[in-house]
């Protein structure tokens, strides 16, 4: 199961941004190439864990959960948003900060609205910092998440984000160290 993600993150090289050692993926950053028989297992493992009958949107980040909600959006014909790190100036448009372990910035919501059913999907949770001020945002603004997907899952960030009441899905949970990358766990492996 997700062999091709498992092998492909144990390759990972492993470089430094200020304190934080950060893994270099083709999931995470597009480097050196996605292949896209990866993506497409990435896809499918979702697909057999989420119910996607009551979603009316799924909702990403820019820029790298990008590849993987597109596949998701292609193979249900569910529709795709994608939170930006610009702002449009659009009526209804909702602003709010998103701190990772090694960046700061702003991210804006449009286009989607009270009642809406979403789910999201991201490629990496690390210290929690953007999903839970995303969450929290969707949540103010009345919209029902039914499910936070996360392709890898590194240190203890999604602890955080149990905290606020989301029990998100993280494929693959990994250690990042120096040296390289640790695999830590597989979604429904025990
Ligand atoms: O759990 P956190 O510490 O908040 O880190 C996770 C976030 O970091 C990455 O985004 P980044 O802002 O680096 O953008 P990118 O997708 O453009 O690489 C990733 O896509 C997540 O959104
Ligand atoms: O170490 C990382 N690598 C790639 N993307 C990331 N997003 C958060 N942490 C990382």
């Amino acid at each position: 199961m997700l062999e091709r993600l498992k092998s492909s993150l144990i390759n990972s090289p492993v470089i430094k941004r200020g304190e934080y050692n950060y893994f270099i993926h083709p999931i995470s950053d597009g480097v050196p190439s996605i292949d896209p028989h990866l993506v497409e297992e990435i896809a499918d493992y979702i697909l057999t864990i989420t119910d996607m009958e009551k979603v009316d949107t799924i909702v990403t980040v820019e820029a790298m959960g990008i590849p993987v909600a597109n596949a998701l959006s292609l193979k249900t014909g569910v529709p795709l948003t994608i939170i930006r790190k610009r702002p449009y100036y659009l009526e209804g448009e909702v602003e709010l900060s998103q701190n990772t372990g090694y960046s700061k910035g702003v991210l804006y919501i449009n286009g989607l609205k009270k009642g809406d059913r979403i789910i999201i999907v991201d490629d990496v949770i690390s210290t929690g910092g953007t999903l839970i001020a995303l969450v929290k945002a969707l949540r103010n603004m009345g919209v029902e998440v039914l499910d936070v997907i996360s392709v890898i899952g590194r240190g203890t960030g999604y602890l955080q984000i149990k905290e606020h009441g989301i029990e998100p899905k993280i494929l693959v949970t990994i250690e990042v160290g120096e040296k390289g990358v640790e695999i830590k766990n597989v979604f429904g492996d025990k």
